[in-house]
Parts: structure tokens; C-alpha cells; sequence
């Protein structure tokens, strides 16, 4: 197991999911096994829904999250989210370890679909496919309203 750099897009990154500094994000930190990324997290009794359940949109966004970085710890790009199928299986216990997993299922140069499995106790309680457009500086430019951060540059595709 590699510990992947837990802030590659540098100390300003206001990421919910993986910002070290974010006030109310999930902090997460990855490692890469093999042809997969891993997080754990415990979630706090601040993201629930109902009584001692995660918020089934905040189970979603450690997804996502978890997806994302098996695009840049896996291919070293920064996909865009574009779609999200996952399937809840089992409610996701407050104050229990979440084991989060992601791998390529498919790519090419401008996507990625990535495969993802959250579980508590070795029980999947999410899986799904989520699908990330990887964009040229010129499009996340235009996607992002402004300029892409130079720490940020280095994850997107070449030009053609
Ligand atoms: C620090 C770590 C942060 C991690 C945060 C987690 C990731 C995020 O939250 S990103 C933010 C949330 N996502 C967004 O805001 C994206 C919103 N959507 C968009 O801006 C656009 O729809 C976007 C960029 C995804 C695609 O735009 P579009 O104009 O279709 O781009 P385009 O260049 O034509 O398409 C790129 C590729 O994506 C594919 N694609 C586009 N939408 C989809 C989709 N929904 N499903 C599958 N593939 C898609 C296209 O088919 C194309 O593939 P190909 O070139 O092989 O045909």
C-alpha cells in the first residue's frame, strides 16, 4: 500500500471531500493498492439523516469522492463528475469505519469510468459507476468560470 500526497492541488484547495482544512469536509486521505484506491472514514454524527444513518447524499459525495481520486491516484488526470449510478445497499452506520475502494473500469484520454464499493465490516453497503470527463486546461477554463490553479495544470489531458 502507497500513500498517495494528500494535497496535490496545493494549500488552498477547497475541496468538501479532501480539503485538510475544510470546516465541515470528510478529510480524506487515500493510499493506492494495487490496481485500486482505499480511504477509510468514520462518519460523525454530523452527516446523518435519520437517527444514527449518513445522509444518503453525503454516502453519495464519499462516492464521488472516492471515484475522483481513483482518476488522479490511478491515471494522474482531474476528472470532471458527469454521472453517478450507485446503488445503496445497507444503511451506512454512524460512528462505524467506512472502507472505501475505487478502480478503473474503463478510460480513454477524455473519460474515465470507475467503479466504486463503500462498506462497513466487510459488508458492501454502496456500489456504483461513476463516470468523470478528464477536460484540457482550455475546457476546465470554461467549465470553471476563470482560471485553472497552476497546481491543478498538471491533471489535465493535452490539447488536441
Ligand atoms: C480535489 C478533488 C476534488 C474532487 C471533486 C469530485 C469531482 C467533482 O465534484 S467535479 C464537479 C462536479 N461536476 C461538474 O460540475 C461537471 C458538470 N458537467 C459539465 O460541466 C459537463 O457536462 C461535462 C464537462 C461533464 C461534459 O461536458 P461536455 O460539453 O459534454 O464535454 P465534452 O468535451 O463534449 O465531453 C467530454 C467527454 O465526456 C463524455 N460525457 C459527457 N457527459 C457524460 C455523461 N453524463 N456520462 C458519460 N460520459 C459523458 C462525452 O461523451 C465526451 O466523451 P468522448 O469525447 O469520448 O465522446
Amino acid at each position: 500500500m502507497t500513500d498517495l500526497d494528500p494535497n496535490p492541488f496545493g494549500p488552498d484547495q477547497p475541496c468538501f471531500g479532501c480539503s485538510p482544512d475544510h470546516p465541515i469536509g470528510f478529510h480524506l486521505r487515500f493510499a493506492r493498492e494495487g490496481d485500486e484506491v482505499v480511504t477509510r472514514f468514520t462518519p460523525g454524527p454530523q452527516y446523518q439523516g435519520p437517527p444514527g444513518i449518513m445522509h444518503g447524499g453525503l454516502v453519495t459525495t464519499l462516492a464521488d469522492e472516492v471515484a475522483a481520486w481513483a482518476v488522479i491516484g490511478l491515471l494522474d488526470r482531474f476528472g470532471f463528475t458527469a454521472s453517478i449510478q450507485v446503488r445503496l445497499h445497507r444503511p451506512m452506520r454512524i460512528g462505524v469505519e467506512v472502507e472505501g475502494r475505487g478502480s478503473i473500469l474503463r478510460h480513454s484520454s477524455r473519460t474515465a469510468t470507475i467503479a466504486v464499493r463503500l462498506s462497513q465490516g466487510g459488508v458492501d453497503a454502496l456500489t456504483g459507476e461513476l463516470t468523470f470527463a478528464i477536460l484540457d486546461q482550455a475546457a476546465a477554463e470554461r467549465l470553471l468560470g476563470g482560471p485553472l490553479p497552476e497546481a491543478w495544470r498538471r491533471f489535465s489531458r493535452a490539447s488536441t
